[in-house]
């Protein structure tokens, strides 16, 4: 019987597990703890971000033992916040078996390197599993998968065939997984689209309308491609699923934690205030602080980006800012998109960076 491991009981693990526990697979998630895996198996979680009543599927098996959890699996999906992923590998890394899986679901940089999870991974890794990193990304609200709502998200690895491998695994009723093989743009998407989502919150807590939302996250999504294209992105896979697919789930739902950042930010609450009693990780804050160095140093326009680095680090007025944003002299529409086919081939440098 195919052997999967979630590390991490978060939202998004157990989420994962519970739409995996739709076929028949042996499923384990990895807590921190003894007393976090009691409380998981016994269905009494952490983050009510879960749907009201929801239970976990029996067959599920949670342990805070590695070994246990993680010994000759098959895949093993590592769905922790991204500031932690370092750490996690860490701990998992002598369990990996030489072919299992690794999927990445996190969707954040870190941010004192500016570095993707995929090169984390591959950093607290030995070499001769570097081929099975892949990562998955796409519009993928956890609410709404637990609530059984049809949704499509993307495997990407270096190598087709783990691409694959990793579709068919994840593929469950109501529960698609597209292939690619960029797995820098799928990466990037699910990281950059959340400043924009905190952004989209801002506008939506300030009562604009449909129009102002519709150019903001339009005007979004060309910044991030910027910045992702000189990463090294595909532009396609930016204007796919993980990139605008993610950042019309984000921007239009209530249910995005990095929306709700924004949005209370209109109300007056402090950033420090918000994240301490969200119960619950928003990943567009430490993003928005990794793309703007990022920006600032590879010399990429980012005007939202830049205005939501004030905003959250430098204590910026919100509502100024929109305004100011909103009537910032507009250039041409198609400045600086100059990710042409030949882009692909030009990436830039990243420049290290200290933060
Ligand atoms: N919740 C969602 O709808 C989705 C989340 N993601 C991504 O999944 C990652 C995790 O997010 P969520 O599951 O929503 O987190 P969450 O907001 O449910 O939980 C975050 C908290 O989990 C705790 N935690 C539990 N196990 C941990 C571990 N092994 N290492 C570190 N902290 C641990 C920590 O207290 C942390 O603050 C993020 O990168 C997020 O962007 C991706 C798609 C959907
Ligand atoms: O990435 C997500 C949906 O695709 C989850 O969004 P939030 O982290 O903003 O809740």
């Amino acid at each position: 019987m195919t052997r999967i491991a979630v590390v991490g009981a978060t939202t998004w693990g157990i989420t994962l597990a519970a739409v995996l526990a739709r076929k028949d697979v042996d499923l384990r998630i990895l807590a921190r703890t003894e007393d976090e895996a009691a409380m998981t198996r016994a269905s009494v979680f952490r983050t009510p971000r879960l749907p009201e009543g929801f239970v976990l599927p029996k067959g599920i098996s949670v342990t805070a033992d590695g070994a246990e959890a993680l010994q000759n699996t098959d895949a093993i999906i590592v769905a922790v916040p991204s500031q932690s992923m370092r750490r996690n590998m860490k701990l998992i890394a002598p369990h990996i078996g030489k072919r299992t899986l690794i999927i990445s679901a996190a969707k954040g940089l870190e941010v004192e390197t500016g570095k993707r999870m995929s090169e984390i991974i591959a950093e607290e890794t030995r070499k001769d599993i570097h081929d099975n990193i892949t990562v998955l990304s796409g519009p993928n609200l956890a609410w709404e998968i637990l609530a059984g709502r049809p949704a499509v998200t993307v495997i990407a690895a270096e190598k087709e065939s783990r691409a694959r491998r990793g579709a068919k695994l994840m593929t469950v009723p109501d529960f698609c997984a597209f292939t690619n093989t960029d797995m820098i743009g799928v990466e990037l998407g699910g990281a950059l689209k959340n400043i924009i989502a905190l952004g989209a919150g801002i506008v939506d807590g300030l009562g604009y309308g449909d129009n102002t939302k519709a150019a903001f996250m339009t005007r979004g999504l060309t910044e991030i491609t910027a910045l992702g294209t000189a990463l090294g992105a595909n532009p396609l896979t930016l204007a796919g699923l993980a990139g605008q697919g993610d950042l019309i789930a984000t921007c239009s739902s209530k249910l995005s934690r990095n929306h709700q950042v924004g949005a209370r930010l209109t109300r007056g609450e402090s950033l420090e205030h918000i994240q301490a009693t969200m119960n619950g990780i928003a990943e567009g804050v430490t993003t928005t602080l990794v793309a703007w160095k990022l920006a600032q140093q590879m010399g990429i326009e980012m005007p939202i980006t830049e205005r939501l680095y004030r905003v959250l680090y430098h204590g910026d007025d919100v509502r100024a800012t929109a305004k100011e944003l909103m009537a910032a002299a507009a250039t041409h529409e198609l400045a600086g998109r100059k990710w042409g086919l030949f882009s692909l081939f030009r990436r830039r440098k990243k420049p290290e960076i200290a933060f």
